[in-house]
């Protein structure tokens, strides 16, 4: 039964509840790059009572090692394997779970974080970054000539989406049926610094539309997101709280998990 938390002693029941504590971060850490007021301290309390931290994001423009960066900057404590986004999630599971043969690729539509995370895994790709995908020129496909290798599409939150890339990979899922169409994640809005923008949900939109075919989701609220979890970290799911700004992401995730789940209302 959902209840809204307001006395001091509601806060200490949690304290005593649940020894992992799993954050999401856009809308719930920060904004962008702008720590939201209280969160640094939250986490400070946290560590100091000896409580485990785990750092769950949707968010696949950085990597585990980017995330790492940005926590440093914010003078926040946390060490890579307490942080999982979904570029890492997705590169585990097209390695680990696809087993995607080595001689095999993967068209990214995406930002750097998900390269890092591929590659770090050893995961063949192409797009993403490549300067000759990132382009505003007209797409010909008559001179298009599609890689072979590639056996899965991946598309995650891209500042620069363009006609190119969703041609390319609507190409390589339309021409075969046995290609995987794989998304990070599903949000409809991302929360930035200075207000809601389009999330990796609406950038993968058009392909699913054009496509009439749903793409299977890695991050939140995808069990495979917890899946990658549990295989690095061994919790207690009776004493572990989901914390996040999103009803269907965050908590659904933490509900399909079997973790108490907080909802704050700073996400927007
Ligand atoms: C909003 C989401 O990130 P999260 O809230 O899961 O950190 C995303 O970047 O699409
Ligand atoms: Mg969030």
């Amino acid at each position: 039964m959902a209840r809204r938390l307001s006395a001091a002693e509601d806060y200490e029941s949690l304290l005593s509840n649940y020894d992992t504590w799993m954050f999401d971060c856009d809308g719930v850490l920060w904004h962008g790059d702008r720590p939201i007021d209280g969160a640094v301290e939250v986490l400070d309390m946290l560590r100091k009572r000896g409580k485990r931290l785990l750092f769950v994001t949707n968010n696949a423009t950085k990597s585990r090692r980017n995330y790492k960066a940005k926590f440093d900057q914010l003078g926040v404590e946390a060490h890579v394997d307490e942080i999982y986004g979904s570029a890492y999630a997705a590169a585990v599971y097209i390695s680990s779970v696809m087993k995607l043969p080595k001689d095999k690729k993967v068209y990214v539509i995406g930002m750097s974080g998900i390269e890092e995370e591929l590659h770090e895994e050893g995961v063949s790709f192409i797009g993403g970054t490549d300067p000759a995908d990132c382009t505003l020129e007209p797409f010909s496909l008559a001179d298009f000539i599609p890689d072979p290798d590639v056996a899965a599409v991946l598309c995650g939150f891209d500042t620069q989406i363009n006609y190119t890339k969703l041609s390319k990979a609507f190409q390589y899922l339309h021409r075969n049926p046995a290609c995987q169409f794989l998304v990070t994640n599903e949000d409809s809005t991302f929360p930035s610094a200075h207000g809601l923008l389009p999330g990796s949900g609406s950038l993968s939109a058009p392909l699913r539309f054009a496509l009439n075919r749903d793409p299977l989701t890695i991050g939140k609220p995808a069990r495979t997101m917890l899946d990658c979890i549990q295989a690095k970290v061994h919790f207690d799911p009776e004493r572990t709280i989901m914390i996040g700004d999103r009803l269907n992401t965050d908590i659904l995730f933490g509900q399909g998990g079997g973790l108490a789940t907080l909802l704050v209302l700073t996400g927007k």
